[in-house]
């Protein structure tokens, strides 16, 4: 038997990654879950072949803790799995806010923590996922933590400061992605578009769109100019997003998810 991972918390981006590691071929008795509601733990027993057992079980017996539950949650999970924790354990935190000193100062000495965020793109393996270690790491954490992210996208290393920051455009961007998607959908019904065919056009506009950023590497600006004729359909468009400050409310928006991050650090 191999080294053993735990997901302790299987919500939403719980089973992302669950999911992420079986598709990238972990096996499955190399994983536990840890879950406390019967009906949870028999869907994912039944869609993965996955032990899932308790918290306490899965704490004893893991190498990787992977916590994936909410950010108010964490002191009670904490709390409970740290009297079976032991030192040469790995801690991975996907928790937004949760610093690792937070869960350092709940844990036996010794324990290795990475703070994790990742985003929901996991589940088709185009994650974004940012790591930082906690003051116990040293490079074979790190490339463990690594290992479990990079399973379902890609995988940066930033300085723990940079994390509420991350969280607001890399975390919470699919929501802001999906959002304008909604918004240019409902615009092309009001337009006289049938519903199915505005969802068409606006999707493959939007993976088109994505990939000539990450194909051609060119800077956004220089795509949006490209789309801009003179006099033109676009900047029409875009004369009305400016005039609605819609720029503006973006950078509100991504600071008010850095503030709402910051303030899960502190319990609220
Ligand atoms: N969703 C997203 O896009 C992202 C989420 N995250 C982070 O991931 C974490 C989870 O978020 P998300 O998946 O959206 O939330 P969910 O509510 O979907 O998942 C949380 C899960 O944790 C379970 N849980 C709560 N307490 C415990 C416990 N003591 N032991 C085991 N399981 C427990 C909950 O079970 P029950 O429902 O029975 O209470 C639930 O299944 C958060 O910290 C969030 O910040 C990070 C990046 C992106
Ligand atoms: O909304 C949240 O708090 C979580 C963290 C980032 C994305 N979802």
């Amino acid at each position: 038997m191999g080294s053993q991972t735990a997901i302790l918390g299987a919500g939403v981006m719980g089973e992302t990654l669950l999911s992420g590691l079986v598709r990238a071929g972990r096996r499955v008795d190399n994983l536990l879950v840890g879950e406390k509601r019967a009906e949870r733990a028999a869907e994912l027993e039944q869609r993965y072949g996955v032990a899932v057992v308790t918290n306490i079980e899965a704490a004893e017996k893991a190498d990787t803790l992977a916590l994936v539950v909410k950010p108010q949650d964490m002191g009670d999970l904490l709390d409970e799995i740290s009297g079976v924790l032991r030192p040469g354990q790995l801690i991975v935190s996907l928790a937004a806010g949760i610093t690792t000193a937070f869960i350092e100062s709940r844990v036996p000495e010794g324990i290795a923590v990475v703070r994790v965020m990742p985003n929901t793109p996991a589940l088709v393996d185009e994650g974004m996922a940012a790591i930082s270690p906690g003051s116990h790491c040293d490079e074979s954490h790190l490339a463990e933590a690594e290992s479990l992210l990079a399973s379902v996208g890609k995988v940066v290393r930033v300085p723990e400061r940079q994390q509420d920051a991350v969280t607001a455009i890399s975390g919470s961007g699919p929501a802001y992605i999906f959002f304008v998607v909604e918004s240019m959908i409902e615009a092309g019904v009001h337009l006289g578009l049938p519903r199915a065919m505005a969802s068409e056009l606006v999707i493959q506009t939007l993976v088109g769109s994505a990939k000539m950023l990450r194909e051609t590497g060119t800077h956004p600006t220089v795509l949006r100019e490209q789309v801009t004729s003179p006099g033109g359909t676009t900047a029409s468009a875009l004369r009305e997003l400016e005039i609605h400050k819609v720029r503006a409310a973006f950078l509100a928006a991504m600071e008010a998810a850095r503030d709402r991050s910051r303030e899960l650090a502190e319990g609220t």
